[in-house]
């Protein structure tokens, strides 16, 4: 087992630069007149924003959705990110048995595409976080598995003490990995940032997972209410934004820079930080 790099880095990253931002890329061709207008613009606010952040965060589903340009812009996506020193965390929820589980973290955590982290879906049983554990151990990257999603209907299918269970085994996967203290295990957990009045007792029940928070801005929720999913110093927690940024205004790149920045001070303001 390698120590977990993304975990390190974007802790380095969020002390140095102060933030704990993390910046979602999820480029939607309606908004475009053409593929390259798209492809600029997205390299352009992954640029802009990137002083701001902790980390970037692709959606898989906009780029897969472009076909072949897609997986060429998210090379180009991701190799910008590391000139600028942004760990890149892809959002691609991905899960399904054995072999099928393997080819995936083989896929999207050291393949010709692959990031430094992975969302990672345990839907299909625990078992099958195993090969995402293992590439993401041996690689010093990351995976971060739904607990909570930040959907109002996750309810469904999440409630009955669902999510509390998967954050259970969260942490005994986390407790595996020897670690020195201040240090996040290689496995993280999603927790919507819409649901604040629950980060701190996910906090507490995944002591050494990083917690991924998206539903920061176009799906309400606040910056100043997600204290509860931080330790004190401000680290261990990471609230997550696409539209808010990379659509702030239209395509304005200036007014997406202002709110990765506006976003970054807010959560500073409510951590104390
Ligand atoms: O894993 C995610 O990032 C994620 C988990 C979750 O619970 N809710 C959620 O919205 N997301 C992703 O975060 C992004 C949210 O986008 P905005 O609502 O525009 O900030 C999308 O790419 C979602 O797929």
């Amino acid at each position: 087992m390698t120590s977990p790099r993304f975990a390190q880095a974007v802790t380095e990253r969020t002390l140095s630069l102060n933030t704990r931002l993390c910046v979602g890329l999820d480029p939607r061709l309606g908004e475009y007149r053409d593929v390259a207008a798209l492809r600029q613009h997205t390299l352009d606010v992954l640029e802009a924003s990137a002083p701001y952040a902790a980390c970037v965060k692709p959606q898989l589903a906009f780029f897969e959705a472009l076909g072949l340009p897609g997986f060429t812009l998210l090379e180009e996506v991701c190799a910008a990110a590391r000139t600028l020193g942004l760990p890149v965390l892809l959002d691609g929820k991905r899960g399904d048995i054995g072999t099928t589980a393997a080819a995936y973290a083989a896929g999207w955590l050291s393949g010709p595409h692959a990031g430094d982290a992975l969302t990672v879906n345990p839907f299909l049983g625990f078992q099958t976080l195993t090969p995402f554990v293992q590439a993401a151990r041996e690689n010093g990257g990351a995976i971060f598995v739904l607990v909570k999603t930040s959907n109002p209907d996750q309810q469904d299918v999440q409630g009955q003490g669902v999510s509390e269970r998967v954050a259970v085994e969260l942490a005994r996967l986390g407790a595996e990995e020897s670690l020195e203290p201040g240090q996040y295990a290689s496995v993280g957990a999603v927790v919507g940032a819409t649901h604040p009045a629950d980060l701190a007792t996910f906090r507490n029940l995944m002591p050494r997972a990083l917690l991924l928070l998206p539903g920061l801005g176009a799906q309400g929720a606040k910056a100043g209410d997600l204290a509860g999913a931080f330790h004190s110093g401000g680290t261990g927690a990471l609230a997550s934004a696409s539209r808010a940024v990379q659509y702030a205004q239209g395509l304005d790149v200036g007014a997406a820079r202002e709110a990765a920045k506006g976003l970054r001070d807010e959560l500073n303001a409510a951590l104390g930080v």
